[in-house]
């Protein structure tokens, strides 16, 4: 399962002189932390390219008490093509992790780009279906698998997010020991799809096994191997 966008981000499969055309479209604008960059239920159609910084993608559920976190978007990565596809309200809310930078274009240039590009369209069809694959898996998660293991999987997803640097991508493979992740528990519980007590349930036992050190807004992982292991469901 993941919450991480396509490890080939849409701006970093772009050639030179694509890149140059798509971010000519547009202007660059920077937020705060915390800011909405896009609003769940909105009428506009513009795009954005983030880039520096991440972002979270989230949609109220249970009437808007809880707040399910559909992903993580970062350096590279496209946000906001659903409604300039298809004219539709905006699918979710986008809410900057720090501070962003980010190229903003509007939906009307950024079709005909489309329609005059034909590989560009490809790699936005592309991001497309490989969200919808990560939301099958979602799903399929959600059915089969524990607490416990759907909040080890996502720390161990987690933990690879470099948030420094421009267009830096996640570090392939398993985090280093020391590795933080930086989210309050209510967040981590909007990322599994689970309640606030049971990921905290979950986080003592991972506590109390020394994977995982916690603080304020931060879950420190110590043992990344046996983190992965509990995310198979080996151990509990
Ligand atoms: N499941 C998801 N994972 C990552 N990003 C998403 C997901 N759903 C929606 N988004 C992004 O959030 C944006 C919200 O505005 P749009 O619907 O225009 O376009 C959406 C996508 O760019």
């Amino acid at each position: 399962m993941g919450l991480l966008g396509d490890e080939l981000a849409f701006a970093r499969a772009l050639t030179a002189q694509e890149n140059e055309s798509v971010m000519a479209l547009g202007s660059r604008k920077r937020y705060p932390a915390d800011a909405h960059l896009l609003t769940e239920g909105d009428r506009s159609s513009h795009v954005m390219i983030i880039l520096r910084g991440w972002v979270t993608v989230s949609v109220a559920t249970d009437r808007g008490a809880t707040r399910l976190i559909l992903g993580l978007r970062g350096p590279g990565e496209l946000l906001g093509e659903m409604a300039a596809l298809d004219s539709h309200p905006r699918s979710a809310t986008v809410r900057a992790l720090g501070p962003i930078e980010a190229q903003v274009i509007s939906g009307d240039a950024f079709r005909r780009f489309l329609a005059l590009h034909p590989r560009v369209s490809g790699l936005v069809i592309r991001q497309l279906t490989f969200r919808l694959r990560s939301a099958d898996q979602e799903r399929s998660a959600l059915a089969s698998l524990t607490v416990l293991q759907r909040l080890a999987a996502r720390l161990s997803e987690l933990s690879r997010v470099e948030p420094a640097g421009p267009y830096a991508p996640p570090v392939p493979g398993r985090s280093r020991p020391g590795t933080v992740v930086h989210l309050a528990q209510d967040e981590l519980a909007a990322t599994v799809g689970a309640t606030r007590e049971a990921v905290a349930k979950a986080l003592r036992l991972l506590r109390t096994q020394k994977v995982v050190r916690t603080g304020n807004r931060m879950v420190e992982i110590l043992d990344p191997a046996l983190l992965a292991l509990l995310a198979e469901g080996h151990q509990e």
